[in-house]
């Protein structure tokens, strides 16, 4: 997959370069370019932002500048991109986002900042058939877009295959069945005079099976039932209901 992202602030999407999704660039599952918006500027001020049309607070970010930027960078690689525009007021992106992201050859990221790009920079990508998803990570306002886009790049990235040790942590995140992930211990068997809960020490997989579902079960209920209430009518078996 080849991500690149677009900003005034390369130097925001400089942790995209360490730990594990360093080594995933490392490895070659990753090619990452970080873009500075202001390269596209033709003004000895390297202006970005305007004011809005009908008057309000702040600074619009110019469509001259984006679509010149947007254009040059799609041209850099003749595989498909999906165009990813963070705002605050975008669909939410969510577990189900990220991994139908990882079925995509490339990721353009367009970092936005002060109020937001000109909704016509999106409007032209949409007429050329450019697919764009304007995503928010959740609700709650930032100053700008970079943010989400380190979010939202290493939940996309972490799903790759070869980019986990364990493919199997993927598998058994929060949210990937639909429910909250359970408590999780490891040594000192006893800290603080607290124990670990005796069935993980069992040995009885069947049980321990059952003793992290009803954990994850009894968490999704107390702190997002509205996951719980999203399930699909089979996701429950009969020994989750008498949960
Ligand atoms: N994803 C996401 C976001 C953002 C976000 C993303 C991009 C931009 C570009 C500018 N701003 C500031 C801003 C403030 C007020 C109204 C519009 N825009 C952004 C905020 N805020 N909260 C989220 N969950």
């Amino acid at each position: 997959m080849r991500i690149d992202v677009i900003t005034i602030f390369p130097g925001y999407l400089a942790p995209l370069r360490e730990a594990l999704l360093g080594r995933a660039i490392g490895a070659g599952l990753v090619d990452l370019a970080v873009h500075d918006l202001r390269s596209w500027t033709r003004d000895v001020h390297q202006a970005v932002d305007d004011s809005p049309y009908g008057g309000g607070p702040g600074m619009v970010m110019r469509p001259q500048v984006w679509g010149e930027a947007l254009d040059a960078v799609l041209a850099l690689d003749e595989r498909p991109a999906r165009i990813v525009v963070p705002t605050p007021a975008g669909r939410p992106f969510t577990q189900a986002t990220a991994q139908a992201w990882t079925g995509e050859e490339r990721l353009v990221f367009a970092c936005g900042r002060y109020e937001g790009i000109d909704q016509r920079v999106v409007d032209d990508a949409r007429r050329r058939d450019l697919p764009v998803d304007e995503v928010s990570i959740g609700d709650y306002v930032l100053v700008g877009g970079e943010v989400a886009v380190l979010v939202m790049v290493e939940a996309v990235v972490r799903l790759l295959p070869g980019v986990l040790g364990n493919p199997a942590s993927a598998q058994q995140d929060s949210f990937s069945d639909g429910l909250l992930e359970g408590p999780a211990y490891t040594r000192p068997e006893v800290w603080r005079g607290l124990a670990v809960p005796e069935v993980l020490r069992s040995g009885n997989h069947a049980k321990i099976a059952r003793w992290r579902r009803d954990r994850a079960l009894e968490r999704t209920a107390q702190r997002r039932p509205d996951l719980l209430a999203a399930l699909p009518e089979d996701a429950l078996d009969d020994a989750d209901r008498a949960f």
